[in-house]
């Protein structure tokens, strides 16, 4: 069963179509990645999906609803959870703080079950012993695993991961990805924008390759990495 379906999805800013009439779905469970150059419209999709952004055509269905007109809030409290590009934490808040508010309004909970939700993510993300630490305080990988700490706050079915590999060491890079695998173990079906390639095909099963909004591919990753469109129009190879 799919938990999340685009049909025909478009946006346009002035007349830039950045999303051109998006349709795919992904089915429960599933790691999907998106890949595609830079200004191909990845963000923007994500924005289309959690609601941050209002297509212009199409539906979005989420479990089964149709949540095209639903805000962002509702989405949120109906299970889809995101990262941002670029982690924008209360820098002076601690680590647990900035879990607690994305917890409280991430979702409809009792206190005590906002404090459980996170204690396990803290744990999940291995965030423990930086949980009195504020978050202007810690290192570029601890940013990335607060980030992603804050949207597995919420206690999302869907997560959207926004390119959160970039920028750290390959050391860095792989104890991030084990994190997001385990994430993934448990059930959680996963989005991943990503342009560190090996660290998004170590982890999903399916690939979906976007060029001036428009969805050019989508299938099995290992397909769609050989596939001629990913050569020629995203690493930029003639064949
Ligand atoms: N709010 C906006 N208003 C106008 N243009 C926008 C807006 N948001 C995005 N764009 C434009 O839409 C296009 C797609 O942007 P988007 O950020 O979705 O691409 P992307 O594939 O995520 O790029 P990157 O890989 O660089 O993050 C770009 O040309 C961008 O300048």
């Amino acid at each position: 069963m799919s938990i999340l379906a685009l049909k025909n999805v478009s946006k346009s800013f002035g007349a830039l179509k950045v999303t051109d009439s998006a349709s795919f779905d992904v089915p429960q469970g599933q790691a999907l990645g998106i890949i595609g150059p830079n200004g191909a419209g990845k963000s923007t999709l994500f924005n289309l999906i959690t609601g941050n952004l209002k297509a212009d055509e199409g539906t979005i269905h989420f479990d089964g609803r149709d949540v095209t007109n639903v805000s962002a809030m509702e989405r949120c409290l109906t299970g889809i959870g995101r990262s941002f590009q670029i982690p924008q934490p209360f820098e002076k808040m601690t680590v647990y703080e900035n879990l607690l508010v994305a917890a409280t309004h991430g979702r409809n909970q009792s206190e005590g079950e906002v404090q459980h939700a996170c204690a396990t993510v803290l744990e999940q993300t291995e965030m423990l012993r930086r949980a009195n630490t504020p978050a202007g305080q810690l290192s570029l990988l601890e940013r990335k695993r607060l980030e992603l700490a804050r949207a597995m706050a919420t206690e999302p079915r869907l997560l959207l991961l926004d390119e959160i590999a970039g920028g750290l060491t390959e050391g860095e890079c792989q104890a991030l990805i084990q994190t997001i695998k385990d994430i993934h173990a448990q059930g959680v079906t996963i989005i991943w924008i990503e342009h560190v390639l090996h660290a998004l095909t170590s982890v999903v099963e399916r690939l979906l390759v976007l060029d001036f909004g428009k969805v050019i591919g989508i299938g099995d990753a290992d397909e769609i990495m050989a596939s001629r469109e990913v050569k020629e129009i995203y690493l930029g190879i003639d064949v």
